[in-house]
């Protein structure tokens, strides 16, 4: 197992947000978490990038425990993740942004990279041509060198996806990768993560839009109301009673 996570809970104040949260993802899957609104979905991605520490529980990585590693070392050890609220740097160009993505990774600044400095020259070459084709995986190749503020509101989630996977992550946790997206953009991203899949990438996604969670995830959990009702392939979860009743209400239902 690539991720585990074991018997976690949270509480903030009163509140308990997660409990007895118990599911593994598995090294090159298409993972997902749905659920309804407020049932902590985002909380389980601040727990697993190291932004808020589980009240009791593990949290597991390539068998290492990671409930109380920092965010920044989260990410060396090869966790990426996007953001539901778009993060990326309006004021530079899609190239710069996935430059910026990479710097842990690389032995020279970022400044000195941008600013062309002689020694840095060759590590700035390789920076560029690896961004351009991180580019290419979510097919804004052609728009490398123009400000990430020219992009549609879809194309800005690609650019951060593009940006997210410039650390070369074990583990790429998406939030809402296809929020604001149009149609023909959901259908678009849909393909590209295949195809980063195949590039050897786990991914693990929350997502709201059952159409694309449904057709891309090989498995997929339920969290409701701070505990997983259900776990299964696609098939299993749209046919589980609990999960329907989470969904639509027990009237309904
Ligand atoms: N830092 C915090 N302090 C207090 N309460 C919080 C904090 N973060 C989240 N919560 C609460 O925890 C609950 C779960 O929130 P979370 O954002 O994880 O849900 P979610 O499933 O991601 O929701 P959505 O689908 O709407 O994004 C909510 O009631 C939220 O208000």
């Amino acid at each position: 197992m690539l991720l585990q996570l074991n018997d976690i809970s949270k509480n903030f104040g009163g509140l308990q947000v997660l409990q007895g949260v118990n599911f593994n993802v598995r090294q090159g899957e298409i993972f997902g978490l749905i659920g309804p609104n407020g049932a902590g979905k985002t909380t389980v991605f601040n727990l697993i990038t190291g932004l808020l520490r589980a009240s009791s529980g593990s949290i597991r990585f390539n068998d290492d425990d990671i409930g109380a590693v920092a965010p920044h070392k989260i990410t060396e050890r090869g966790i990426a993740r996007t953001f539901q609220n778009i993060r990326v740097f309006k004021e530079m160009t899609l190239l710069e942004n996935v430059v910026v993505g990479m710097h842990d990774h690389l032995n020279y600044g970022v400044a000195s990279m941008l600013l062309n400095l002689g020694g840095f020259r060759n590590a700035e070459k390789e920076a560029r041509e690896r961004a351009l084709e991180l580019l290419s995986w979510v097919r804004l190749d052609h728009k490398a060198h123009m400000l990430a503020d020219s992009l549609s509101y879809g194309e800005q989630r690609k650019l951060e996806f593009a940006r997210a996977l410039a650390t070369k992550p074990k583990l790429l946790l998406l939030d809402e990768p296809v929020a604001g997206m149009n149609p023909a953009e959901k259908t678009e991203l849909m393909s590209e993560i295949v195809n980063i899949k195949q590039r050897g990438f786990t991914i693990f996604m929350i997502e709201h839009d059952m159409r694309f969670v449904m057709g891309l995830c090989e498995r997929i959990a339920v969290l409701n109301f701070g505990k997983i009702i259900a776990e299964g392939t696609p098939d299993q979860i749209k046919n589980n009673q609990e999960v329907i009743e989470a969904y639509l209400g027990k009237e309904e239902a």
